[in-house]
């Protein structure tokens, strides 16, 4: 007996706005008692700004999440302690390292509830952190606020709102792929190839959205004023979080804890994506087929289990849409359908169609990546470089949170330790975000397709970043570069040696 195709609705996704909630986000808790958190979220940027936020919080009693009367409540409450907890940790001259009761009591029982880590993720900035500017209008970008935001800055609205904007257009081919499963199941090839042509078309669509970022997110406000907020716990240690973030719930069972940061690859959307379609990501590193590396295997060694940055971050969905994944995990059929179908050529066209749009759209990404991210922190490693030049003294942190080098081994007050190059700059992420768009490519029917997607081609993209992340002399002698993404849980070990950085 094969297991039924899963039920969006049975896992809080909307066949019509996928994995945004089926409600807009409620934009104000109800019961009284939360009208404390309520004040600070319409004073919150300029708290912010002029660094009040601590003292606020400092100053709040614990209110416990009893009170809460709906889902949407919940969610709520989830997105605005995140938002409170890194306007906290990351709006001073220095990060906090421990966060108080008030914060803490309250996020550990939403977060709880929602089956989230309690520290801010694309459910709290993305998902449920939008309104409709006219509610009778469909959620095109172009009809969207967010609720709140760190900076008030059009940019960090654009920032989430272009994530929005795709959840949305994506929403509505979750139903058309569950459909196509049945109908694989039914050998109803006709339905199977409209469903791909279908779903071709949205990825497209989708592509299409996420270059619009560049209109309204300008990269210097998204590196240097956005960005530093949305970083986590973990790997931190150069930020000044050696340990991670004191989690003070006024008990005695209060802990230290590391959590990644935000961030897009948490969108249960593009994982759905690659599940329907047969996708499958390795961890960074390992080649096709690869299970065990020759030499662990001449040494008798175990396999060492490798880490799978794309699976982690399931952990950090809301739970009912990681079962849903789960689920569809367990039922999709299109892959071996169509490889069983090879003779049905528009299925094949239509199913390698899918696989160079999704290909496409990882493409673009690796471009905007390498606009927002590494070009800039060339900029500031190049920009800290002259100053220690041009300096015989230590060179003073500047104030703010743009100073929160979070991707930079040494502040410029800490002595220099020479490190071996281990990559050009941005080799953390490159080789992961490259490798998760070379292996969209590997189930093409067609040969010559395959070829054409999982890397033989050079892209624009792999232009740009190897133009801009070129070595120069000076960086042969500078920091080593540590660029890693904000959800980034690398280690070179889990790399596998080499491949990545941190
Ligand atoms: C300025 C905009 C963006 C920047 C700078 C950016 C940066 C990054 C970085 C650094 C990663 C590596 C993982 C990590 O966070 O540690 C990543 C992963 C990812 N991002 Fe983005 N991102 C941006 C916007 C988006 C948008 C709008 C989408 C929507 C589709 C997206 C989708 C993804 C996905 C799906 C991953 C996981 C890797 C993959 O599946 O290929 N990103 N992004
Ligand atoms: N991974 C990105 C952050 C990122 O993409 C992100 C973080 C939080 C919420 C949404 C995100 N992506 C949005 O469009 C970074 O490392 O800067």
């Amino acid at each position: 007996m094969l297991p039924p195709v899963p039920r969006p609705t049975d896992y809080g996704v909307s066949p019509d706005r996928g994995f945004l909630p089926a409600e807009n986000p409620t934009q104000c808790l109800s019961h009284p008692v939360y009208d404390r958190w309520e004040r600070i979220m319409n004073n919150f940027q300029s708290l912010l700004l002029s660094k009040r936020l601590r003292t606020v919080i400092d100053r709040l009693p614990i209110i416990p999440a009893v009170h809460l009367e709906t889902e949407a409540e919940w969610r709520r409450a989830y997105s605005i302690l995140t938002f409170m907890a890194h306007g906290y940790i990351w709006g001073g001259d220095k990060p906090s390292e421990r966060l108080p009761p008030s914060i803490t009591y309250p996020l550990l029982q939403v977060s709880d509830h929602l089956e989230l880590p309690p520290v801010a993720t694309y459910a709290s900035v993305c998902l449920w952190n939008f309104k409709p500017i006219f509610l009778s209008e469909a959620l095109d970008l172009d009809n969207l606020s967010t609720l709140t935001t760190f900076t008030g800055s059009l940019d960090e609205q654009w920032f989430y709102l272009v994530s929005v904007a795709m959840e949305a257009k994506g929403g509505p081919s979750i139903p058309i792929m569950l459909k196509a499963i049945q109908a694989a199941r039914d050998d109803d090839c006709a339905t199977v190839t409209k469903s791909l042509q279908s779903f071709a078309q949205t990825l497209d669509e989708l592509g299409t959205l996420l270059v619009r970022m560049y209109e309204n997110c300008d990269p210097h406000v998204f590196y240097h004023r956005i960005r530093p907020f949305l970083a986590g716990s973990k790997n931190m240690k150069d930020a000044g979080l050696p340990q991670g973030v004191f989690y003070d719930d006024g008990s005695r069972r209060a802990t230290w804890r590391q959590y990644g940061g935000g961030s897009n690859a948490q969108s249960s959307m593009i994982q759905f994506f690659d599940i329907v379609l047969g996708v499958e990501h390795r961890p960074t590193g390992s080649k096709k087929d690869e299970t065990t590396s020759e030499s662990e295997l001449e040494q008798g060694a175990a396999p060492r289990p490798r880490h799978n940055f794309i699976h982690e971050m399931r952990q950090y969905m809301p739970g009912p849409h990681r079962r849903f994944l789960q689920a569809v995990e367990g039922v999709a059929n299109i892959r071996d359908y169509v490889e069983n179908n090879r003779s049905r050529t528009e299925l094949c066209i239509a199913y390698d169609a899918c696989l160079a749009m999704l290909r496409t759209l990882r493409d673009k990404h690796i471009q905007m990546v390498s606009r927002y991210i590494i070009v800039k922190s060339r900029e500031s490693r190049s920009l800290s470089r002259t100053r220690r030049e041009s300096s015989s003294d230590h060179v003073p942190m500047a104030k703010g949170i743009a100073s929160v080098r979070y991707d930079q081994p040494h502040t410029a007050d800490q002595p220099q330790r020479k490190k071996k190059m281990r990559g050009t700059g941005g080799t953390a992420l490159i080789p992961f975000l490259k490798q998760a768009r070379d292996e969209t490519g590997e189930p093409a029917i067609d040969d010559w397709a395959r070829k054409l997607l999982t890397g033989g081609r050079r892209t624009a993209a792999d232009a740009e970043i190897a133009f801009e992340s070129r070595l120069t002399a000076a960086d042969l002698d500078a920091d080593e570069p540590q660029i890693v993404g904000l959800a980034g849980a690398w280690s070179m070990e889990d790399a596998g040696g080499g491949l990545c950085a941190y």
